[in-house]
C-alpha cells in the first residue's frame, strides 16, 4: 500500500441505536489532498452518516476517518460543513456570520485587522460583497448558500465537507454556484467531500465519485474517476463522449444495477 492518505476512512461501520442492521458497513475510502470527491447514492443509504462521521458529529461503531494522520474524535476547524439549508445565524448580518466563524478558528494567527480583512476577501471569493451587511433574511436562497460557503472556506479548513449543498436551490442557481464552486476548488485547491443527488453535478465537480450501494450494509460498490480535464465548461461538456460517458456509467449503477428498493417495490 501506498503513504497515508490525506483523508482516510477505513473499516467504517455505522450502525444506529435500535436499527436491525448497521447503516454503513466496511467503508474504505482514500482521498487525496487537493481532490474533489462527490458521494452518490439513494436516499437513505448512508451518505451524510459518512460525511458526519468525518465531520466528527456522529461516532461509528468501527473505523473511522483520519485526517493527516490524526483520527477524528469530534468536530473541528479542519474541516468545514456546509449542510443543505444553510446555518447561517439570522440575527448577525453576513458579514458578522463570516466574522464569528473566523473569530473562533482563527483569532490566534490574526490580528482584529486581519480578520476583517479576511472576512472581506472570503465575501468577494463568492461575490457577495453586496450583502455583507444584510442579514440572513434578506437575501436569497442562493446567496444563503453563497455566504455559507464563503464561511466553510473562510474558516481555512483542511477538508471541506458539503452535504447537498445546492440540493435546495432552483436549477439555474444550482448552476451558477456550481460554476462558482468549481472556480474557487481552481483557485484554492482544497479538499472536497460532497454529498449529492446530482449525476450532472457529481461529474462536473468530482475528480472521483464514490457510488454507494442501497442500505442497509451500504458499501461502496463503485469509485468512478473522472478523467475530464479542467477547468471545465458545463455547455462544452455535455456533448463530451467522456462527460457523456462518466454520466451513464453513474446512472446505469444507480438504476440498472442498485436501483432504490423503495421506489422498484412501489
Ligand atoms: N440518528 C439516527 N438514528 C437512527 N437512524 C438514523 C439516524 N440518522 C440516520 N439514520 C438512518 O440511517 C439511514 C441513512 O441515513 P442518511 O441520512 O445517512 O442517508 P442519506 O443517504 O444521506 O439520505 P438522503 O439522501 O435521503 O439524505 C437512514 O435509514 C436513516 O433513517
Amino acid at each position: 500500500m501506498s503513504t497515508t492518505a490525506f483523508l482516510e476512512i477505513s473499516r467504517l461501520t455505522v450502525a444506529f441505536p435500535r436499527s436491525p442492521a448497521p447503516v454503513l458497513r466496511d467503508i474504505d475510502l482514500r482521498i487525496d489532498r487537493g481532490e474533489f470527491v462527490s458521494v452518490i447514492g439513494h436516499s437513505g443509504c448512508g451518505k451524510s452518516t459518512l460525511l458526519n462521521v468525518v465531520a466528527g458529529l456522529l461516532k461509528p461503531s468501527q473505523g473511522g476517518a483520519v485526517l493527516e494522520g490524526k483520527e477524528v474524535s469530534g468536530p473541528g476547524p479542519d474541516r468545514a460543513v456546509v449542510f443543505q439549508n444553510h446555518s447561517l445565524l439570522p440575527w448577525l448580518t453576513c458579514a458578522e456570520n463570516i466574522r464569528l466563524a473566523v473569530d473562533q478558528t482563527l483569532s490566534r494567527q490574526m490580528s482584529r485587522a486581519e480578520r476583517a480583512g479576511w472576512v472581506a476577501h472570503n465575501l468577494a471569493l463568492v461575490r457577495m460583497t453586496q450583502a455583507a451587511d444584510k442579514r440572513p433574511h434578506e437575501i436569497s436562497g442562493g446567496m444563503k448558500q453563497r455566504i455559507g460557503i464563503a464561511r466553510a472556506l473562510a474558516m481555512k479548513p483542511k477538508v471541506l465537507l458539503m452535504d447537498e449543498p445546492f440540493g435546495a436551490l432552483d436549477a439555474l442557481t444550482r448552476a451558477h454556484l456550481q460554476d462558482q464552486v468549481m472556480q474557487i476548488h481552481a483557485a484554492l485547491g482544497m479538499t472536497a467531500l460532497m454529498i449529492t443527488h446530482d449525476v450532472d453535478e457529481a461529474v462536473l465537480l468530482s475528480d472521483r465519485i464514490v457510488m454507494m450501494t442501497n442500505g442497509p450494509n451500504a458499501r461502496i460498490g463503485e469509485v468512478l474517476p473522472v478523467r475530464l480535464p479542467r477547468p471545465r465548461d458545463r455547455l462544452a461538456l455535455a456533448e463530451q463522449p467522456d462527460f457523456v460517458h462518466a454520466r451513464k456509467a453513474v446512472l446505469e449503477f444507480l438504476h440498472a444495477r442498485h436501483a432504490n428498493p423503495a421506489l422498484a417495490a412501489a
